[in-house]
């Protein structure tokens, strides 16, 4: 069974178990369900930098990126780094994240927030919108095209962005929906854990206009960044390059004033 598989099944039961414990209605009764978001979308359209910034502990590929960091300090720095949206791990059992790691990071920044973590079921997209989430990742590698549509729309409907994650040009072209709001190349397979930027650039073209494309993993440098931006992509998703160092927060300011100095 490959790792996708293995999550997805995980995913199941947990969300089965949840549903009992937290029904929807109780999620639809808390603050965060009925505000307005924020979008990332237009935060990465009027940038010059792009940077999303991520905040993660481990991941099954870097089982110790920075298991002790705290997620009010990161996310604050991350802010104040000029970040145009943080990326929150939420999946607890791959990745050490949680949903009051999300919670907290909504009572620390204003940017729009991605809940990342495996959506198979539509009560993650309520929980997504009650726990402060702005976006929501949807990766096209683990669902069908007919619940990419039915996920998306859904999300939508609850004011929510949809970043629709591909890795090839088959799952790009099977999932074309106008409820999806920005498009995300993964350099990494999920399958292999094998990294290359090259998987974003081969994409690139082949993108529709209407979607603000973004580049996701793997990328540690701002050589990388300008090149991407030649290829048409607007947003960068970076991880582990500023979790794995002590400081995130400043490590992720040091890129963000490189990338705008050297964009002059
Ligand atoms: O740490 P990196 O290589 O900068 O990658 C960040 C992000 O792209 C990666 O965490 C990611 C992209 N898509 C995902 C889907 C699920 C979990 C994690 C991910």
């Amino acid at each position: 069974m490959n790792i996708l598989d293995k999550i997805a099944a995980r995913k199941r039961e947990e969300v089965e178990i949840l549903k009992e414990e937290v029904p929807v209605e109780t999620l639809q009764m808390l603050p965060h369900f009925k505000r307005k978001c924020f979008s990332l979308k237009e935060n990465l359209k009027k940038s010059k930098t792009g940077i999303i910034s991520e905040f993660k502990r481990r991941s099954p590929s870097h089982p110790e990126i920075n298991l002790g960091a705290d997620v009010a300090e990161v996310t604050k720095a991350y802010e104040a780094a000029g970040a145009c949206g943080i990326s929150v791990l939420t999946d607890e059992d791959f990745f050490g994240g949680s949903l009051d790691d999300l919670a907290v990071a909504r009572e620390t920044v204003k940017l729009p927030l991605l809940r990342k973590d495996f959506i198979i079921d539509e009560y993650q997209l309520i929980e997504a919108k009650a726990m402060g989430a702005d976006v929501i990742l949807l990766i096209a590698a683990m669902l069908k095209p007919k619940q990419v549509e039915q996920f998306s729309k859904k999300a939508k409907a609850l004011g929510l962005e949809v970043l629709l994650e591909v890795h090839n040009e088959e799952e790009l072209k099977n999932n074309i929906f106008d409820t999806i709001d920005m498009i995300g190349v993964n350099n990494r397979n999920l399958k292999t854990f094998e990294v290359n930027l090259q998987t974003s650039k081969d994409l690139a073209e082949k993108i529709p206009g209407q979607y603000v494309k973004i580049s996701e993993s793997g990328i540690s440098d701002t050589t990388a960044i300008l090149e991407l931006q030649k290829s048409g992509f607007q947003g960068f998703l970076i991880g582990g390059n500023f979790m794995k160092t002590e400081d995130p927060g400043k490590s992720a300011s040091e890129f963000i004033n490189e990338l705008k100095s050297r964009s002059k």
